[in-house]
């Protein structure tokens, strides 16, 4: 039998606190019990649906500790082939009653991800936060759109990359398919029960994030401590802000940018396209959501 991949073995080997850090006690961890942890739970997407507002919004509480960037793990090659001590030394320094959590909105579509993370912690859990698919595609096409203006590269206008030359849509846009929800929660639940699975409904983040929230507070058993008073709406910005005590902030300016305008009749080609799929989807997870 082949040897496991790296990760596999180092997890045997690791357990789940192996951070060694500074002023390190009998334990292992710091003096005072702070190490650095593998996830307890992961934000596993979807692209544009909300990750870092719910990742903000979450590190609201104390007894949450958040990695501050995409660590792409377990989609990566070149991280995953360094195995899970890699993985842990991304982690941020959280004390014995925090969760650790991550987010990488890519592992959600990526196949291969699913089985690597169970292998990792069959019982993790998983967060995925969603958004109406039209919109996440608008959305994930702006963020393209921006990375290309801002290598001052051209980006075909929105039309040409939805529509084939007989006008229907080209279901080869990388956009489209990442939002066939029902496609890749499959490969999701080849290896989780939907009981690990919290579905983050992002539309009802952005216009009131509390309630959205506090069932991901009561999902991952955490005592309720974030507070409505830690939102508010700021008119600039059209969205909901953090307060922290005392501290405003609100999210980046690439999150809650304008989307393209789109002819009313692509707008309904691209609902009519996401009708079935999203049935599936709503199947599978035995709920329904206010999508077009
Ligand atoms: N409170 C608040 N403030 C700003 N933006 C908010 C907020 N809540 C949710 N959102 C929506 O988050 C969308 C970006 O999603 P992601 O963070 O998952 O994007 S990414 O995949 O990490 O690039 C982003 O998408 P766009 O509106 O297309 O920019 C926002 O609509």
């Amino acid at each position: 039998r082949p040897s496991p991949p790296r990760a596999e073995q180092d997890q045997q080997e690791l357990g789940r606190k192996a951070a060694p850090l500074r002023d390190e006690g009998p334990s292992g961890a710091a003096a005072n019990g702070s190490a650095q942890q593998l996830p307890q739970t992961i934000i596993i997407g979807v692209r544009k649906g909300g990750t870092r507002a719910l990742l903000e919004m979450l590190s609201l509480h104390p007894d949450v500790a958040a990695a501050e960037n995409e660590v792409h793990f377990f989609d990566w090659e070149e991280h995953y082939s360094q195995g899970l001590g890699w993985y842990l030394r991304q982690m941020p320094v959280s004390a014995p009653h925090q969760l650790t959590v991550e987010k990488t909105p890519a592992y959600f579509t990526s196949p291969k991800v699913p089985e690597r993370v169970h292998s990792m912690d069959p019982g993790i859990r998983l967060l995925l936060i969603l958004r109406d698919p039209s919109e996440r595609v608008l959305s994930d096409y702006t963020q393209v759109l921006y990375n290309h203006r801002q290598k001052r590269k051209p980006y075909p206008p929105i039309e040409q990359l939805l529509l084939r030359s007989d006008g229907r849509l080209d279901a080869d846009y990388k956009a489209l398919n990442r939002s066939l929800y029902h496609v890749h929660l499959r490969h999701w639940l080849r290896f989780f029960p939907l009981r690990r699975i919290h579905v983050v409904d992002g539309d009802r983040l952005i216009r009131d994030p509390f309630p959205e929230i506090q069932k991901v507070e009561r999902f991952l058993k955490l005592s309720p401590q974030i507070n409505a008073s830690n939102f508010y709406f700021n008119k600039t910005k059209g969205f909901y802000c953090l307060r922290d005590g005392g501290r405003d902030r609100c999210l980046h300016e690439s999150k809650g940018r304008a989307h393209p305008q789109v002819d009313p009749k692509l707008l309904n080609k691209l609902h009519e396209y996401f009708h079935e799929p999203n049935k599936k989807f709503f199947e599978l997870v035995g709920r329904t959501f206010d999508w077009h």
